[in-house]
């Protein structure tokens, strides 16, 4: 019988990667376990735990384990590369090993322990045309008819990003969700604005789609690094200074491969009669 914690409660953990924080709740042997009910209760945070993303670890057929993501309004979110990341590093730990395959809505991807105790994943090629971010209609990704010149990515969702000349100035709680929710993006966008400080770092800061402003965006890394690299302001291999600490993006052959730190905080057991109010 599959266990829906009715009884015994369901286990979490909180793990947070550069402050970009994520509730992860291990369904492998047990079925799904997340509704959208329960990560918008959960997503609350007053009245539930609180988080940027809900991750949920699936068994998946061919790899070591799956990924689910959820954002706080209670809407799924193709790809997380920092939950990723910190869900990566929980496995390998489990497995003893210093690599782990894994399947999310994307497809297959890879992660693996850098010498320095960071995680790598592999955040597969970005997505630079229309059809695929996904835009509403055929038009140039590098060069988006919006206020500001800003170009379009997919890195198994969609980001907006922005060059500016200072990042800190900008009002993010202001244009963030008027540009999430522009018609050019059919299913809404994440949005960020990138000041260069050199040919290999960018300051960032990041509006997310489904949760709002957040200290940091694997994602949204890669895609501010992808945009830098293409408008001709980067090398391939840049860091990204967020809100909440340092990501590191490298633009290879084989696909766009994101770093950073990764933060195991506390483990949880959300209660049966939570659970009951909140599915
Ligand atoms: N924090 C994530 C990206 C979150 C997904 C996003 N809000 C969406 O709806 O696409 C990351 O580290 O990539």
């Amino acid at each position: 019988m599959t266990d829906t914690g009715a009884k015994t409660g369901l286990p979490f953990m909180k793990m947070h990667g550069a402050g970009n924080d994520f509730v992860v709740i291990d369904s492998r042997g047990r079925g799904a376990q997340v509704t959208a009910g329960l990560a918008r209760a959960l997503g609350d945070r007053n009245r539930g735990v609180g988080f940027d993303q809900l991750a949920e670890i699936t068994d998946a057929e061919g790899a070591d384990f799956g990924l689910v993501f959820w954002n706080s309004d209670g809407s799924q979110a193709g790809a997380c590369g920092n939950a990723t990341r910190c869900v990566s590093d929980h496995v390998m730990r489990g497995l003893g090993a210093d690599a782990v395959s894994l399947v999310t809505a994307r497809g297959a991807l890879r992660a693996e322990r850098a010498a320095d105790g960071r995680v790598w994943v592999n955040m597969g090629a970005p997505q630079l045309d229309w059809g695929s971010i996904p835009l509403a209609r055929e038009v140039d990704p590098l060069h988006l008819p919006l206020p500001g010149d800003p170009v379009g990515v997919g890195m198994g969702n969609p980001h907006c990003v922005h060059f500016v000349p200072d990042a800190e100035a900008v009002d993010l709680a202001t244009l963030g969700p008027r540009i999430e929710h522009d018609p050019l993006f059919p299913r809404r966008t994440n949005v960020e604005f990138a000041a260069l400080i050199s040919p290999c770092r960018i300051r960032m800061r990041v509006w997310e789609r489904g949760t709002g402003i957040t200290l940091a965006c694997g994602s949204g890394a890669c895609a501010v690094a992808v945009a830098a690299h293409l408008r001709g302001l980067t090398g391939p291999r840049v860091v990204l200074q967020a809100d909440g600490g340092e990501l590191e993006v490298d633009w290879r052959d084989d696909g766009v491969w994101l770093t950073g730190p990764v933060a195991r905080v506390f483990d949880g057991v959300l209660s049966p009669e939570y659970l009951a109010a909140s599915r």
